[in-house]
Formats: structure tokens, sequence, C-alpha cells
């Protein structure tokens, strides 16, 4: 029996319009919801396996991109965001509530400095750019999978042509290893 991943990746991945040009995030309360607003194409779609990263109802994974934090601006009801775990590096902002992560700027010294994290299946918008690999994927099991499903999930994950990977894809841990191996001196800067 098929797993549900994630409802935006069970059916098909959405589909990317070249005009897109950006859009509004909105919470899932059904008054003074919280609006974002985001400009541009979003980077690095991918699916999160990981407990921190929210997801909606009955999913599994969740569904996780980024764009460049001046990019990314609150446009109302930002005062129902709270930061849910100050001590994290990505500053997930969570409307208090409904539960839904908004937005998650990355100010700390590391390789991500300047991107924030955010949730596209909250865009009112059609047309951002689809998942294109998992990450994350073993961390599932501590959200309380069992373990006798990861070779499953893994193979349905491989059929929707999102790779699987335990951490993140081999181009962001190339940046992520290129930005320390600047910092150390292994590179020239
Ligand atoms: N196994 C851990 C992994 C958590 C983790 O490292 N998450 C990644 C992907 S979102 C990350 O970059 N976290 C940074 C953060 O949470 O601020 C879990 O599932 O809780
Ligand atoms: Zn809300
Ligand atoms: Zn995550």
């Amino acid at each position: 029996m098929a797993e549900k991943l994630h409802p935006k990746i069970d059916n098909g991945l959405p589909k990317e319009s070249a005009s897109f040009s950006g859009g509004t995030l909105v919470c899932a309360c059904t008054s003074n919801p919280v609006k974002v607003k985001v400009k541009g194409q979003i980077a690095h779609n991918h699916a999160c396996g990981c407990t921190k990263c929210w997801k909606p109802e009955g999913a599994i994974f969740s569904v996780v991109a980024v764009a460049g934090t001046g990019d990314v601006t609150v446009t109302e009801n930002g005062d129902k965001l709270k930061v849910v775990d100050p001590a994290a590096l990505i500053q997930r902002h969570a409307c208090t509530s409904c539960g839904v992560h908004m937005h998650g700027p990355v100010e700390r010294d590391h390789p991500f400095k300047g991107l924030t994290f955010l949730h596209p299946e909250r865009f009112e918008e059609d047309g951002w750019s689809p998942p294109g690999f998992a990450a994350f994927v073993s961390s599932i099991i501590e959200s309380g999978v069992d373990p006798s499903r990861m070779d499953g999930i893994r193979a349905q994950l491989k059929s929707i042509g999102l790779e699987p990977y335990d951490c993140l894809n081999p181009g962001l841990m190339d940046y992520i290893a290129t930005w320390t191996a600047k910092k150390s001196g292994a590179l020239a800067a």
C-alpha cells in the first residue's frame, strides 16, 4: 500500500510556471491569517523528513524551500508569529493560532545565512518550483515511523522522482563543505 508522504507529492508533483514571480504565503487561520509576501521564484524545494519542519496533518514529510531573506516580508497579522525554537539555526516563525510555520530565516554565521526557509504549499498562487529531492529521510523514524517501512518509503520517493538522502543532496552538501573549507583556509576564499 502506498504511504501518505505529503499531499503535494502523493498525486503527482506540482507544475512550475516560468511566469511565477512570487506570491503570498497564508497560514491556516480562517480569521486574521498571517500573510507573508515572497518576491521571485523559490529555490532548493524538497521534501524534508526531519522532526522540526512543519507538516500538514497526516503527512510524513514536510515540503520546504528557500528564498533570499530580503525577498520575504510579513505583510499581515505578524503579531501572531512566535519563534518555535530560538536556539535553532532556522528561526521558524509559527502562527500561534494554527501552528503553520510561515518563515524561517537563518541569521547565524552559516552557509545558509541570508536564506529563509518556507513552505510553498501555503502560497495562494500556483507555479512555484516543485520539490526535487528528499532530505533527512531517516529522520522520519524519529517521528515514529517503523524502520520496517523505510525500504518502501524510499522506493516510493524514487518512483515520484525524489531521490532520498539522509542529510541534504550532493549540491547542498558541497555548498556547505565549500563554505567550511573557505572559512578554515583549506580552499582559497
Ligand atoms: N534528526 C533530526 C534532524 C534535524 C535537522 O538537522 N534538520 C535539518 C533539516 S530542516 C536542519 O537543517 N535543521 C536546522 C534547524 O532545525 O534549525 C530531527 O529529525 O529532528
Ligand atoms: Zn494561523
Ligand atoms: Zn527539516
